[in-house]
C-alpha cells in the first residue's frame, strides 16, 4: 500500500517544494494535513528556504478533504474529529506565511485541495486541470475558506455558479477569470512554480492574499442582488437541502463584514452541516457507487477486461436507439439491425435526434455530431454480426421473438461475443433457453431515455461468465453509466424493488385518497414526480405488461384494481397522448385533470376497499410511509434473495434508476435512518387494516441489524469476522443469529451462499429449520448440513469452476462438478437442470430435506440447489442426470418434474 505522507524537498535555488502523497487522488487525511502543518512549519523557520512550492504527487494535486473522516463522523457523531484546517493551517500557515507560496496545480484540484491552493500566493496549472468546489453534493459547504476566497478571486456571480451547482472548470477558463495565474505544461510546471515563487519573494511578482481583496466582489446592493436570485433559485432546485442557503449566508458573512469574519462562519456552519442527515445520504451515496465496481468473483479474480470496439443492436425503438446513442457518443461503432427499412430509418432519425438535443442542450460540440453519427450503420440482417463484440437486444417484450433472436445470433456472431438482452423484466434463463452460450448471456438493462440515465442494471443468471459481467461493466463505464450487477429475478432489482411504488399509490387512491395530493407528498419528498404522473410518462401498456408479470410472479402481494383500465377506456393514455391524470400541452407544465376523478371514482366503487365506504383519512406523512414501507418491505427481499452484492447497491440503483432523492441516501439506506421498528409495525398494522399488500415479509424483522448496517460490523464475533474476509461477504449485509444478534460462522456461510445470484429455481429448507454442524462426510439419511455447502459450491459456480478445490467442513474437489456437468451438457443438461437433478436425488436420501416452490414463500434459502447437488455429486449419482432438461418456462415445476 502506497504511504500516506507530505515530503519537503529544497532545491539550490533556495524554493522548498512540499509534496503531498496520498494515492490514487490525493485526499487531504488527517495525517496528510498533519504532515502539511509541519512541513509549512519547517519551510518557514529555515533560513536555506525563500519560498514554497506547493504540489500533488502522480500528476493530482487534491481531491480534497479526505471524505472518510465525514463517515467517522456520521459514525460516532463527534465532529471534533474534523481538524481545524481553515483558520490553523490556510489562514496562519500558508496565506500568512512569511515567505511566497505558490500552488503547482495539475490534474485536479477539488474540494479542500483547491482551497489549498486559494490560500497560496499564486497558481500555476497544468493543462486541463480540473478546478471546483463539489462540497456541496456532500451536504456541506466549502470549508477550508473557499466560500471566501473563490468569490474574491473569480467574482460572486461565478463564485457562486461554481458552488451551488458544484461544476467544476478546466484550468483554461481559470486562467481567464483570474483563479489560476498560468498554464504551463505539465513538465514545465515545477520549474515555471518555483520561478514564480522567487519573482514574488524577490518583489518581482504581486504578492497577494486572496482573502484580502476586494475588488471583485462588486458593490455590495449589487452582491446582496446576486445573492437574493441565487437563494430564489437554490429554493427551487434544492428544495430540502439546508447546505445550499447556509453557503449562500457565508458568503454573504464575508462580503459584509469582511473575509475573515466569513471564514469563522463558514468553520462553524461547515461543522453543523456535516452532521446532518442531508450529508449523512450523500456521504453514502459518494461511498456506495464506488462500492459497486467491486463485485465479488468478478472484479476481484484478476480477470482483465476485453476492448469491445463494435456493438451490434437489434432494435431501433426507443430503448435501442437510446443505448445506440449512448455507445456512439463514447467512440464505439454501433450496427443498428431493424426488421425492414421503413423501422430502420425510424430508429436511425431517433439516433440523430438524440444527437441534435445534446447539441441543443450544450452537451455536444455542434461539429462532433457528424463524427458521432459516422460510427453507426443501418442493417437489415445479421452479415456485419460476425465480428462484433457484443449484441444488445432491445425489442418488444416477446419471449417466442427474444429466444429466436438468440437462437440466431448464437449462430452469427463469433464466440467470444457477448449476447445481451435489454429485457426489463423476462427471465434470462427463459430468453437464452434455446441457445448453449448461456455462460454469455446477460442483461444489459438501461433505463429510458438511454442516453441519459445513468444507471446500468447489469443482470446475470447462474451461468453468466465473470468475464462477461467484467466487460459488461467496462463498456458500462466507457459510456458513462453506472453499472450495477444484479440477480436474476422478475424486475430484476429497481423494478422488482420499486413495482409496490405505484401499486401502493393506487391502493391509496382506492382507498380515498387524492392521487394529487399523493403525488404532491411525494415530489416534496424529493422524487422528481409522483406515482401518478410516472403512469403517465411510462405510458399506460408499459405498466399493464410489467404489471401482469408481478401479478404472477408476487401473487401474494399484489394489488389488483381497474384504475389503468378504466382510464385506458376512457382514451387516455398518459403523455403520449397528451391526457392522463394531468393534461399534457406543448410548452406548459402538466395540470391535474378534474375529469379523471370520475373514474377514479369508478374504480373506488369496483374494488370497494374503503373502510365504511369513506375514504380513509390519513395526513401527508403517511401517505408517504404507505406509498413507500412497501417499497421498503420488497427491497428487504430483494438483499434477502441475494439479487444485489450489497445493500448499498439497492441505494445507488434506486438513487440512478427511480431518481430517488440522492440526500435520503437510496432506500435502504432512508428506511434505516427512519428505523426499522417503526416500517414494520407500521406495515404490520396497515396489512391488518387493508390486507396482505402490506404485509411485512418475515425478512423483515430479521433484518433489522441489516437495515443498520454498520452496527452489526462490530457486532460479530472474530472468528466469524475472519471467516466472512475469506469468503469476502461483506459484514454489513448479515443477519446476525447469535446472543444479542452478534454475527456467528454460520450467518456468514449463510450470507455467503445467498450473496451469489439466486440460482433460484427451487428453494429447500430443512424441517429443522436450522443447518446442523458441518458432517465429516454424508452419509444416508442424514441432515444435509446444507448452509454450509451452499456458498461454497456457489461461488464456484460463479467463477466458472475455475477454483479447483474448496473445503467446507469436508473437501469436495469442483472438478468432480465440473466433469460431470461437461459429461451431460452436450445432451442439452444445464447446470440448472442437473443441479435440479441433484435435489431430487438428496430429497430421497435425506429425509430432513424437502423441496419447496420458488416464489410461494421468499424466506427460503434459494441457492441450496447447489449445496444439496454437491452431495450428490459426492455420491457419484451421475447417470441419472443425462435424462433431464430443464425447462426454465415452468421453473416453478422443477419440484414436481424430477423424482429421486
Ligand atoms: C473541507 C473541504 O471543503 C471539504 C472537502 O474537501 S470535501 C471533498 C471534496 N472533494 C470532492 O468532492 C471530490 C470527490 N471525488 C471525486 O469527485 C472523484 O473521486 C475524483 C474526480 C476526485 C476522481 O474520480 P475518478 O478518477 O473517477 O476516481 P474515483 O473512483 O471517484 O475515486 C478513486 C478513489 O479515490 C477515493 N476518493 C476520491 N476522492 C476522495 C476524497 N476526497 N476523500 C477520500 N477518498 C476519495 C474514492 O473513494 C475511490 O476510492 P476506491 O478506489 O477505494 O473506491
Amino acid at each position: 500500500m502506497a504511504e500516506v505522507k507530505v515530503t519537503m524537498e529544497i532545491g539550490n535555488d533556495g524554493v522548498a517544494v512540499i509534496t503531498i502523497s496520498n494515492p490514487p487522488v490525493n485526499a487531504l487525511a488527517i495525517p496528510i494535513i498533519a504532515g502539511l502543518k509541519e512541513k509549512f512549519d519547517e519551510a518557514t523557520r529555515r533560513n536555506d528556504v525563500k519560498a514554497i512550492v506547493l504540489t500533488g504527487k502522480g500528476r493530482r494535486f487534491s481531491g480534497g478533504f479526505d471524505i472518510n473522516v465525514f463517515e467517522k463522523v456520521h459514525k460516532t457523531g463527534d465532529v471534533s474529529l474534523m481538524p481545524d484546517v481553515s483558520v490553523d493551517l490556510v489562514v496562519n500557515t500558508i496565506e500568512d506565511c512569511k515567505k511566497p507560496i505558490v500552488a503547482a496545480v495539475e490534474g485536479l484540484a477539488l474540494g479542500g485541495g483547491l482551497e489549498l491552493a486559494l490560500g497560496c500566493h499564486a497558481r500555476v496549472a497544468a493543462p486541463k486541470t480540473q478546478l471546483g468546489l463539489p462540497e456541496l453534493t456532500l451536504g456541506v459547504i466549502p470549508g477550508f475558506g473557499g466560500t471566501q476566497r473563490l468569490p474574491r478571486l473569480v467574482g460572486l456571480s461565478k463564485a457562486v455558479e461554481m458552488m451551488l451547482l458544484s461544476k467544476p472548470i478546466m484550468s483554461e477558463e481559470g486562467l481567464k477569470l483570474g483563479l489560476i495565474d498560468a498554464i504551463v505544461s505539465s513538465e514545465d510546471l515545477l520549474k515555471v512554480s518555483r520561478l514564480w515563487a522567487l519573482d514574488i519573494a524577490d518583489g518581482r511578482k504581486p504578492w497577494i492574499r486572496s482573502l484580502h481583496r476586494t475588488d471583485k466582489l462588486g458593490p455590495l446592493s449589487e452582491a446582496r442582488e446576486i445573492l437574493k436570485v441565487a437563494r430564489q433559485q437554490a429554493k427551487k432546485t434544492a428544495p430540502n437541502m439546508p447546505q445550499h442557503q447556509v453557503c449562500l449566508d457565508v458568503i454573504e458573512e464575508g462580503i459584509v463584514h469582511g473575509g475573515y469574519s466569513g471564514v469563522l462562519k463558514e468553520a462553524k456552519d461547515f461543522k453543523t452541516l456535516v452532521l446532518s442527515n442531508t450529508s449523512r445520504g450523500l456521504v453514502h451515496v459518494f461511498f456506495a457507487q464506488r462500492a459497486t465496481s467491486k463485485v465479488p468473483n468478478v472484479t476481484d479474480v484478476g480477470l482483465k477486461p476485453r476492448h469491445i470496439k463494435k456493438v451490434a443492436i437489434i432494435g431501433g425503438g426507443l430503448m435501442g436507439s437510446g443505448i445506440a446513442t449512448a455507445l456512439l457518443l463514447s467512440n464505439i461503432y454501433v450496427f443498428l439491425k431493424e426488421i425492414n427499412s421503413e423501422y430502420l430509418l425510424k430508429g436511425i432519425k431517433l439516433i440523430e435526434a438524440n444527437v441534435q438535443g445534446l447539441v441543443r442542450k450544450g452537451k455536444l460540440a455542434p461539429g462532433k455530431a457528424d463524427m458521432v453519427l459516422s460510427k453507426l450503420k443501418g442493417v437489415l440482417d445479421y452479415s456485419d454480426f460476425k465480428d462484433v463484440d457484443l449484441v444488445i437486444e432491445a425489442v418488444i417484450e416477446s419471449i417466442p421473438l427474444k429466444q429466436k433472436i438468440f437462437s440466431e445470433i448464437e449462430k452469427i456472431c463469433p464466440s467470444r461475443c457477448i449476447l445481451a438482452t435489454n429485457t426489463s423484466t423476462i427471465d434470462l434463463n427463459v430468453v437464452g433457453e434455446k441457445t448453449t452460450s448461456q455462460d454469455r448471456i446477460v442483461g444489459a438493462h438501461f433505463f429510458s431515455p438511454a442516453h441519459l440515465m445513468p444507471l446500468l442494471e447489469i443482470v446475470r443468471t447462474e451461468k453468466t461468465s465473470s468475464q462477461v459481467i467484467l466487460d459488461l461493466m467496462t463498456v458500462g463505464k466507457i459510456i458513462k453509466k453506472v453499472p450495477v450487477v444484479v440477480g436474476n429475478c422478475t424486475g430484476f432489482a429497481v423494478n422488482r424493488t420499486f413495482f409496490p411504488y405505484t401499486q401502493g399509490a393506487i391502493l391509496l387512491a382506492n382507498l380515498g385518497v387524492d392521487v394529487f395530493r399523493i403525488d404532491k407528498v411525494i415530489s416534496n419528498f424529493g422524487l422528481p414526480m409522483g406515482p401518478f404522473q410516472l403512469q403517465d410518462l411510462a405510458g399506460y401498456g408499459v405498466f399493464m405488461a410489467t404489471g401482469k408479470e408481478f401479478f404472477n410472479a408476487f401473487p401474494d402481494r399484489t394489488f389488483r384494481s381497474p384504475l389503468i383500465e378504466l382510464l385506458m377506456k376512457s382514451g387516455r393514455n398518459g403523455k403520449n397522448n397528451g391526457k392522463g391524470y394531468y393534461i399534457y400541452e406543448q410548452g406548459s407544465q402538466p395540470k391535474p385533470d378534474p375529469a379523471v376523478l370520475p373514474i377514479i371514482v369508478q374504480s373506488r366503487r369496483m374494488t370497494n376497499i374503503m373502510p365504511g365506504g369513506k375514504p380513509i383519512s390519513v395526513t401527508d406523512h403517511q401517505i408517504l410511509e404507505m406509498v413507500l414501507f412497501p417499497v421498503v418491505n420488497e427491497a428487504c427481499r430483494v438483499l434477502d434473495e441475494g439479487i444485489v452484492v450489497r445493500a448499498s447497491d439497492l441505494d445507488i440503483a434506486s438513487v440512478l434508476g427511480m431518481s430517488f432523492p440522492s440526500y435520503r441516501g437510496g432506500i435502504v439506506f432512508w428506511a434505516d435512518v427512519v428505523g426499522p421498528k417503526h416500517i414494520y409495525t407500521s406495515l404490520k398494522k396497515w396489512s391488518e387494516a387493508y390486507g396482505n399488500f402490506f404485509k411485512p415479509s418475515r425478512v423483515h424483522l430479521r433484518r433489522h441489524p441489516q437495515l443498520q448496517g454498520h452496527a452489526c460490523k462490530q457486532n460479530s464475533y472474530s472468528d466469524a469476522k475472519k471467516l466472512a474476509k475469506e469468503l469476502k461477504v461483506d459484514l454489513g449485509r448479515v443477519v446476525g443469529s447469535g446472543p444479542l444478534g452478534r454475527i456467528v460462522v454460520k450467518d456468514v456461510e449463510a450470507a455467503a451462499s445467498s450473496a451469489v445470484v439466486a440460482a433460484a429455481t427451487v428453494t429447500v429448507t430443512s424441517a429443522t429449520g436450522c443447518a446442523a454442524a458441518a458432517a465429516p462426510g454424508i452419509e444416508l439419511g442424514m441432515v444435509v448440513p446444507f448452509t454450509i455447502m451452499q456458498g461454497a459450491v456457489n461461488r464456484n459456480m460463479v467463477v466458472s469452476l475455475s477454483v479447483p478445490t474448496f473445503r467446507v467442513g469436508y473437501t469436495i474437489t469442483t472438478d468432480v462438478l465440473d466433469a460431470l456437468y461437461r459429461k451431460v451438457k452436450s445432451g442439452g443438461v444445464t447446470m440448472a437442470a442437473l443441479l435440479a437433478k441433484g435435489n431430487s436425488i438428496s430429497l430421497g436420501k435425506h429425509p430432513m430435506i424437502y423441496l419447496r416452490i420458488c416464489g410461494s414463500n421468499s424466506d427460503g434459502f434459494n441457492s441450496a440447489a447447489s449445496t444439496v447437488s454437491a452431495s450428490i455429486v459426492q455420491l457419484g449419482a451421475d447417470e441419472q442426470c443425462r435424462l433431464l432438461s430443464l425447462d426454465p418456462h415452468a421453473k416453478k415445476k422443477i419440484s414436481f418434474s424430477f423424482s429421486a
